[in-house]
């Protein structure tokens, strides 16, 4: 059995751990965090805590760095002697941190894997991108598959387009839940009450979603499925609502908001690179 110790158990940590439990493999997860919040989490979830930074680092086979990125570089200057005694392989997930400047931070020939997972791991549906750092072998890119792939589904992806995945994938949630709050209050704004107009709101996003990757599956197996493109077109019916309502989100810049905004999170991911 694979021990995989997270360090920092904040909104990601959180969220895999609850998806490993929900898996049934809490026997596997150990939580440690400077704050408390890891005590916390092994109250809610019932994995183990460690007690302390370098005790998970002694049980663990796989480390999990899920602390801010301007954290990490702290975090492993504390962890250096047990890194260098246990060599474990090290998974990262944060933001902007690639492999070579997590291996500048780690014992020479650290084993490092780069994980950029979203918060629907908590529900089991991340769409998480996978990297391996310079001494990382296709084993240890099993291992943290495996870790991801018990919460959602996983892509090796080339560390270059890491940015644009996060704008895609890792930060997109919360586009997502902004849509969904928008137009949730639309429908309050219509009279419906705002719980039930989030659970509609959010049972159509759920819908859609699903249809786009039936017809991407079909597509890919017969040639026939239907792309996001020919979806919108099987929606609006001419003269019809859908298309009144496609235009008047396009005059307000609907397409261009997210391009903006998958721009914006992409160069802040350079950034702090
Ligand atoms: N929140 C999200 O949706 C996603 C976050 N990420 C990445 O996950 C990482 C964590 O983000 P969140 O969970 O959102 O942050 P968070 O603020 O919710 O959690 C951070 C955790 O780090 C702990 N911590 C802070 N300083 C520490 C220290 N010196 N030693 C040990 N633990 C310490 C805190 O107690 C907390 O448990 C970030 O690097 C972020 O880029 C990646 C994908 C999605
Ligand atoms: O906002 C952030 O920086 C992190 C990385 C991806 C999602 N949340």
């Amino acid at each position: 059995m694979t021990t995989y110790g997270f360090i920092g158990a904040g909104n990601m940590a959180g969220a895999i751990v609850e998806g490993m439990v929900a898996a049934g493999r809490s026997a596997e997860v150990l939580v440690w965090s400077a704050h408390g919040s890891a005590a916390a989490l092994a109250e809610r979830t019932g994995v183990a805590l460690a007690a302390s930074g370098p005790d998970l680092v002694a049980l663990a086979d796989v480390v999990v760095l899920a602390v801010k990125p301007h954290v990490v570089p702290t975090v492993l200057a504390g962890l250096q002697e047990a890194l260098d005694a246990a060599r474990p392989l090290v998974v990262s997930v944060a933001a902007g941190l690639s492999t070579s400047r997590l291996e500048s931070l780690l014992p020479d020939g650290a084993r490092v894997v780069r994980a950029m997972p979203n918060m629907a791991a908590g529900v089991r549906e991340s769409m998480t991108a996978l990297a391996t750092g310079a001494a990382a072998s296709q084993e240890d890119l099993e291992a943290v598959a495996g870790l991801m792939s018990e919460v959602g589904s996983t892509m090796v992806l080339a560390e270059k387009d890491f940015s644009a995945f996060i704008a895609l994938a890792g930060s997109s949630p919360a586009f997502v839940f902004t849509f969904v709050e928008a137009l949730a209050r639309a429908g309050v704004e219509a009279g419906i009450p705002k719980a039930q107009a989030v659970e509609i709101v959010a049972q159509a996003v759920l819908g859609s979603a699903r249809t786009v990757q039936v017809e991407a599956r079909r597509r890919r197996e017969t040639g026939q499925g239907r792309t996001p493109a020919d979806l919108v077109d099987a929606v609006c019916s001419p003269g019809g609502t859908t298309v009144a309502g496609v235009v008047a989100m396009e005059r307000a810049g609907f397409s261009s908001a997210l391009i903006e905004g998958a721009r914006a999170t992409r160069a802040r991911d350079l950034e702090l690179s």
